[in-house]
């Protein structure tokens, strides 16, 4: 290895589970998660000599995912789970694994009413699934960052888009009337652990989607995805202190007006073609600047 390094790691990737706990009660609670598992550990002779001696096997790392989840005997977060998950091997194995990275979905399975009434074991799937990076260190320690992939949200007025810059290609006309619609996909980390991780990301879609639509009678203008963006990740800084920093990616996903006065459709902000590609591509991220790293500022 004179003159080179490797960087490696290696573990399972997208490991599918479901977990039931049935309560006394008669309801039943249900999760359906996908797993990623990245471990680092001293296995430098594994690449370099063929020496396997060390290496935890991916299918040992698959079967973990299943046999913890097992143990788990009450209904846990996304969160919690994927810190189980990292530190079992960072501690199972202090003198071979260094750390760990686990990268989990929760797919938005939603409980069903019917007249009205919480079903006790039906479930829909609704949109948006909640995501979950942890990585934990040689120490035990875990870093957590939540998340959201996929919330389709839509306002039907309130947005316009004006003032932009114009040069020969401009064909766009200003406008303080549109269609806004995206495909919302966020992170935000912890500086400290929230009393719940659960009712920690229900709260801050709340914020999010709160601030993306305003008030149900009037709404709240838009001028722009990127001003909604921004308010978006603010409004996450200024109700939660222990959240660092959010990144938030905003597709604009174009309702184009429709257009064709020989069939006798004149645009009157009434007929659209929906599109899927391409679209707008905006993104940001906000972090309070004593949590920036030094190199950073
Ligand atoms: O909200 C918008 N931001 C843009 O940057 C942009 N560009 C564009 O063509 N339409 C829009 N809308």
């Amino acid at each position: 290895m004179e003159g080179l390094t490797l960087q490696h790691q290696h573990g399972k990737a997208k490991v599918r589970v479901a977990r039931l706990w049935r309560l006394s009660s008669g309801e039943h609670r249900l999760v359906e998660w996908n797993v990623s598992i990245s471990i680092t550990s001293h296995v430098l002779p594994a690449f370099t000599d063929g020496d396997n001696s060390k290496i935890v096997a991916t299918d040992s790392i698959k079967n973990t995912v299943y046999a913890l989840a097992k143990q788990c005997k009450q209904e846990l977060s996304l969160e919690d789970f994927g810190v189980i998950v990292g530190q079992h091997f960072v501690r199972t194995y202090p003198k071979i694994v260094t750390g760990s990275k686990i990268i989990l979905f929760e797919k938005p399975w939603e409980r069903v009413s019917v007249d009205g009434a919480k079903h006790n074991h039906g479930f829909m799937l609704g949109s948006g699934k909640h995501t979950v990076e942890v990585i934990v260190g040689s120490d035990g320690h875990a870093k957590v960052t939540s998340g959201i992939a996929d919330l389709a949200l839509l306002k039907t007025t309130q947005s316009g888009f004006e003032n932009f810059v114009r040069d020969k290609y401009t064909v766009l006309k200003d406008t303080n009337e549109r269609m806004l619609a995206s495909s919302l996909t966020a992170s935000w980390s912890y500086s400290r652990k929230p009393a719940n991780y659960h009712k920690q990301w229900e709260a801050v879609k709340t914020a999010l989607t709160d601030t993306f639509f305003g008030p149900p009678r009037t709404g709240v203008y838009s001028p722009s995805v990127q001003n909604t963006l921004f308010l978006m990740a603010k409004a996450v800084l200024n109700r939660f202190p222990e959240v660092e920093s959010v990144y938030l990616n905003m597709p604009n996903i174009h309702f184009l007006p429709v257009n064709l006065p020989t069939v006798g459709v004149t645009f009157d902000n009434d007929v659209f073609l929906p599109t899927d590609e391409p679209h707008g591509s905006i993104e940001a991220r906000l972090s309070r600047k004593d949590a920036m790293p030094k190199s950073k500022l």
